[in-house]
């Protein structure tokens, strides 16, 4: 089918639309469409490489911190030595929530899933920021900037108050990954403890378009303000098929001492045809998740710290099962949640911290978006009835 566009203004964009050849096939789940143009990310599946804005995302992960991935991330390139430095300072400076932002958290009920505590909290800071609806390039770098600088605070002060804990004040004296991690422990983390942590912050900062980044492009593409795009995304990613895996993932787990047990849960759950959590992905599918496997080798490292082996000698059994039973990988979150688990962080907010970590990578689609904007509004295969009449 040729697109119908009618050109009644001149304009040259929509006569070269017109030459574009689309055809009508629907395709669920938009599998393999290319949705959106950008030189944020790119999934390259055979090289086995996830490109961050031209670097490999594992090397990155390897050499610097979330911080400078950050930076990257949201203004195009590396920052050196002092911009990584100011850029630390600049997110301390910029992380103090309002009150009235902890008073909206002390009304929602106790119970509340603690992503949707977080979405209401960026949601209600909207109405606090003074540059709200300038969509400029300048502008939403500041933003994106006061946004990651609190979501850390948001994320566990919100699950605190909700748990009839007192808020836990952000430490100056240490890096954006120290405090995150010192406020999710409310203990000083070991050096070891730091770099694993932060290496999951760059694993999960930026990943091409998956549907949170996705429903935040959408959003922005209304010229809708970048709180709205990352609450949405918020809302997407608490999905257990998306982000709420790898709170799914430490439940699985904790239903199994040793491998033989997490053997007999996977193969139970399989024969009900239920998904194994942390495994399958719908870019990579048979391909390993280059971050599942960076992950992994935080596991062993940690795992020897602590005294844990069993740990991941149970995690390494699950992965055989499934390649044996299904011919599927893990991915990033199969990993990340024991990681997780032995650094001392609530189940509950393993999602909301994956979150906080894609906030980078949200904040720069949402600017990238807004600065060559184009509305996304597809249109459907329609399958109900017609003709039908009133009496
Ligand atoms: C950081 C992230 O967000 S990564 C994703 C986190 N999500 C999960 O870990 C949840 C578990 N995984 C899944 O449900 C899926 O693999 C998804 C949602 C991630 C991708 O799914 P899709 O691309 O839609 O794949 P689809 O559903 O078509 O699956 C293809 C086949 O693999 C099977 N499959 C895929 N994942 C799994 C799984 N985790 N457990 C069991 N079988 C699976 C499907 O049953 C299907 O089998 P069939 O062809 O015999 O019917
Ligand atoms: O890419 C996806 O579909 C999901 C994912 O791994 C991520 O968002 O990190």
């Amino acid at each position: 089918m040729i697109a119908r566009v009618v050109d009644q203004d001149g304009n040259a964009k929509r006569r070269e639309r017109e030459a574009i050849m689309t055809d009508d096939r629907y395709v669920p789940g938009l599998e393999n469409v290319i949705a959106s143009e950008t030189n944020i990310s790119y999934l390259d599946v055979e090289a086995e490489q996830i490109v961050l804005r031209g670097y490999d995302l594992i090397e990155l992960a390897r050499s610097v911190s979330y911080v400078e991935v950050a930076g990257l991330l949201l203004n195009g390139s590396l920052p050196d030595g002092k911009g990584r430095d100011l850029l630390e300072e600049q997110l301390s400076a910029a992380s103090a929530i309002p009150d009235a932002i902890y008073d909206i958290l002390a009304h929602v009920p106790a119970g509340t899933h603690r992503m949707d505590a977080l979405r209401t909290a960026i949601s209600a800071l909207a109405g606090f920021d003074g540059e709200l609806e300038d969509h400029s390039a300048e502008a939403n770098g500041r933003k994106a900037i006061r946004l990651l600088a609190k979501v850390p605070g948001l994320v566990v002060n919100g699950h605190r108050i909700l748990s009839g804990q007192p808020v836990i004040e952000t430490r100056g004296d240490l890096s954006f990954a120290g405090n995150f991690l010192f406020m999710l422990t409310a203990k000083v983390p070991e050096p070891l403890e730091e770099r694993i942590f932060d290496q999951s912050l760059i694993a999960y900062s930026e990943h091409e378009l998956p549907n949170s980044t996705f429903a935040a492009r959408v959003i922005a593409s209304t010229m809708s303000d970048m709180y709205g795009a990352v609450a949405g995304a918020v809302s997407s990613l608490k999905g257990y098929l998306h982000g709420g895996a790898n709170e799914a993932v430490m439940a699985m787990l904790g239903e199994a001492a040793t491998p033989g047990e997490l053997e007999a849960v996977m193969l139970g759950k399989l024969a009900r045809k239920e998904r194994i959590m942390g495994f399958g992905h719908r870019v990579y599918m048979r391909k390993p998740d280059p971050r599942a496997l960076l992950m992994k080798e935080a596991l062993a490292r940690l795992a020897e710290a602590k005294g844990r082996q069993d740990l991941y000698e149970m995690c390494d059994a699950g992965e055989a099962v499934m390649k044996r039973e299904k011919g599927l990988y893990p991915n990033l979150d199969y990993y990340a949640a024991p990681v997780y688990a032995l650094l001392g962080i609530p189940v509950p907010l393993f999602t909301p911290v994956f979150l906080a970590a894609r906030t980078a990578g949200l904040c720069a689609h949402v600017s990238e978006q807004h600065a060559g904007n184009r509305l996304f509004r597809p249109r459907v295969s329609y399958t109900g009835p017609r003709g039908l009449r009133l009496s």
